[in-house]
Formats: structure tokens, sequence, C-alpha cells
């Protein structure tokens, strides 16, 4: 019987994930693996709904913790209704950011610290976590050029954070890199995208062999 693997991909704002996610998925299904590629906050029509208010521009008046608790709903009612059916089916899931980013954003950057919202978080996940995730390394003033110049993607309310707020982001992540490294491996995303999607294709097929055999 095939198992299924919970893959997550993280990384700051213009990163590739959305991009690279897109390459791998139609890689693996051209190779007749089952693929499921996701993202959060979101995937799901609730989720959906709770992306909305978090992003949105207008809401700067959001509490720091009522943004990591909405985070929080949103990641579980996406596990509950998409990710763990998905993977007692099997299949391959491909998560576009997962609890690191609000370990990342919410824990380190904003200040709430990373044990805490890890608490809030074990809460929302019940252990269900990914056996690989994928952190794509950049300089925050790179991925927010990329964005900005390139991907005509609606710039949010995170979007519009400090310089100073992005730095904190990826100190976080690679903090996390460091802690859980068994589990989260580096990727340089400055790097062309041809390189980059072939790191994180070895990646995930290494992660198939070992875990899907
Ligand atoms: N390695 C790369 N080199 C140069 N440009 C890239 C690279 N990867 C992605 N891009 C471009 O950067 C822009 C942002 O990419 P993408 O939307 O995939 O990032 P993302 O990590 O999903 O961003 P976000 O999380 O902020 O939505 C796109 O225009 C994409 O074509
Ligand atoms: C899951 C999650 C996300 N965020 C932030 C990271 C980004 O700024 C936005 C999501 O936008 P994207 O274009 O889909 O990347 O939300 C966060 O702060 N905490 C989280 O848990």
């Amino acid at each position: 019987m095939n198992h299924g693997l919970f893959i997550t991909i993280e990384g700051p704002e213009g990163a590739g994930k959305t991009t690279i996610i897109n390459m791998l998925t139609s890689r693996l299904v051209s190779e007749g693996l089952e693929v499921v590629a996701t993202r959060e906050p979101g995937g799901i029509e609730i989720a959906e709904q709770i992306r909305e208010v978090i992003l949105n521009k207008e809401n700067t008046a959001m509490d720091a913790r009522t943004e990591a608790l909405l985070y929080a709903a949103a990641r579980r009612q996406h596990l509950v209704e998409k990710v763990a059916p998905a993977l007692k089916q099997g299949k391959i899931i491909i998560c576009d950011r997962f609890i690191d980013s609000s370990l990342a954003y919410q824990g380190h950057a904003r200040g709430l610290g990373i044990e805490e919202v890890l608490t809030i978080n074990q809460f929302a996940i019940e252990n269900m976590m990914p056996q690989l995730t994928l952190y794509f390394d950049l300089a925050p003033e790179i991925g927010l050029q990329r964005i900005n110049r390139h991907s005509g993607r609606e710039v949010n309310r995170l979007d519009l954070e400090t310089i100073e707020f992005h730095r904190k982001v990826r100190e976080g992540y690679l903090l996390l890199a460091e802690r859980f490294s068994g589990r989260i491996a580096r990727i340089d995303a400055s790097r062309p995208l041809e390189q980059v999607f072939n790191e994180a294709e070895g990646k995930i097929k290494d992660a198939i062999s070992i875990h899907r055999p």
C-alpha cells in the first residue's frame, strides 16, 4: 500500500514557492504520482475566507495574537478537510506554507515567541507534521523586488510590513532550519529558477524513496 507524503514549502515573499510548486507538480504527475498542491492560509473555502480577513490591507488594527490564532484556525480546517484525507488516500501533498510560517512570522518577526506560537499550533495540528520542508532562503529585498516587478499579484497586508520585519522573518526561518535540521532543508532561492527546481526535485525524490518505498 502507498503511504501519503506531506511536504511543505516555506520562505519569504517572492522566493519562488508558487512557481516551483507548479513545476514540481507537473513533473511528479507526469511520472504517474498522485499529487495535491495546496496553500496556506487557504486551500479550502473556510480557510480562503480566513485568508481574506488576515491579508486585507484595511485590517491594520489586527492584534498580533489574533493574527496568530487566525492562521492556526485556517491551518486546522485545511488539515482536516484537505490534507488528512489526501494523505489517507496515499497522495503526495505539496503545501505552500505551513506551521513554520507561523513560527517565523508571528513567533519571531512579530515577537510573540516561537515557543508560544508552537503551542497554539500544536493544538491545531495534533502532531500532523510534514515529513519534509523545503525552505527557500532569499534576502527579503530581492523577494519583494521580484513581486513588485514581475508577479502581478496583489500586494497584501503582510507585504506592507517594514523591511526590518521581513529581515526578522528570514532570521526566524534560519533559526528553525537549524533547530529542525532533520526535517527542514535550506535551498538557496537566489539562483536561477532551473537550479532551484533541480535541487527541490532531488530532495523530494529522496523523500519519496525513504517514505514511500
Ligand atoms: N529563481 C528565480 N529567479 C528569478 N525570478 C524568480 C525566481 N523564482 C521565481 N521568480 C519570479 O519571482 C516572482 C515571484 O515568484 P512566486 O510567486 O513563485 O513566489 P512566492 O514565493 O510564491 O511568493 P509569495 O509567497 O509572496 O506569493 C514571479 O514573477 C516569478 O516568476
Ligand atoms: C501560513 C502563514 C502565512 N503568513 C504570511 C506569509 C505571507 O506574507 C502571507 C501569505 O501570502 P502568500 O502570498 O500566500 O505567501 O501570510 C504568516 O504570517 N503566517 C502563517 O502562518
